[in-house]
């Protein structure tokens, strides 16, 4: 199989990897202006599938941050949240009066960052704050305050930077609705 049949399982291209570098970088420069240079900020990314998101943010970032990751699951292989949450891997640093942002690839039910926002803010940090990439329309059923969005996308099961489908696809540079003949 080559990059050519990977590409045939996305219906529609949503992001280009050039609309993906042009909203990472206005997402960067909101988070400058609200931040500042004050050696503070730590960013928090939610594995697996912010990794690109982090990566990239990360490098559009001209203030001085750190990074750390956690890895929260749930949605298994499907593409249903299960509405449970587990943690699979806890931060590593203490985030008692600091300021976090957590990075998230999407934003569907809402369920995996209401979770996430409660529990971290359980934690004593300064503020805890949300960056996604996508938003879907799903997501204005949960009350979640997220400061900074990329895009609002439609309801559709989306692939690629990042995003998968049964652990696949995490590595298409651009953002594509999944072809329903391959989960289907
Ligand atoms: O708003 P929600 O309905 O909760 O869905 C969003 C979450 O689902 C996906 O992660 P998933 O749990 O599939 O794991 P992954 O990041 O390892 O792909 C995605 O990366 C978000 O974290
Ligand atoms: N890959 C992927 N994971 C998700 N998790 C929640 N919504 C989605 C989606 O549209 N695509
Ligand atoms: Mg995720």
């Amino acid at each position: 199989m080559d990059i050519q049949d990977i590409e045939s399982d996305i219906t529609e291209v949503l992001l280009s990897e050039e609309q993906i570098a042009e909203t990472i970088s206005d997402l960067a420069r909101r988070i400058e202006a609200d931040y500042g240079d004050d050696d503070d900020l730590l960013i928090v990314g939610v594995l697996r599938g912010a990794v690109m998101v982090m990566a990239d943010l990360a490098r559009a970032l001209r203030i001085h941050l750190t990074m750390d990751w956690m890895a929260v699951s749930s949605y298994g292989s499907g593409t249903q949240s299960s509405g449970v949450v587990r943690i699979l891997k806890d931060l590593d640093t203490d985030i008692t009066g600091r300021k976090v942002l957590i990075v998230e690839d999407i934003i569907d039910s809402g369920l995996t960052l209401s979770w996430l926002l409660a529990n971290l803010r359980t934690r004593g940090a300064e503020s805890v704050e949300i960056c996604a990439l996508l938003r879907k329309p799903e997501a204005v059923k949960v009350e979640l305050d997220v400061k900074y969005v990329g895009v609002d996308i439609p309801n559709a099961f989306v692939v690629g930077y990042g995003l998968d489908y049964a652990e696949k696809y995490r590595n298409l540079k651009s953002i594509g609705v999944l072809a329903p003949h391959v989960y289907s």
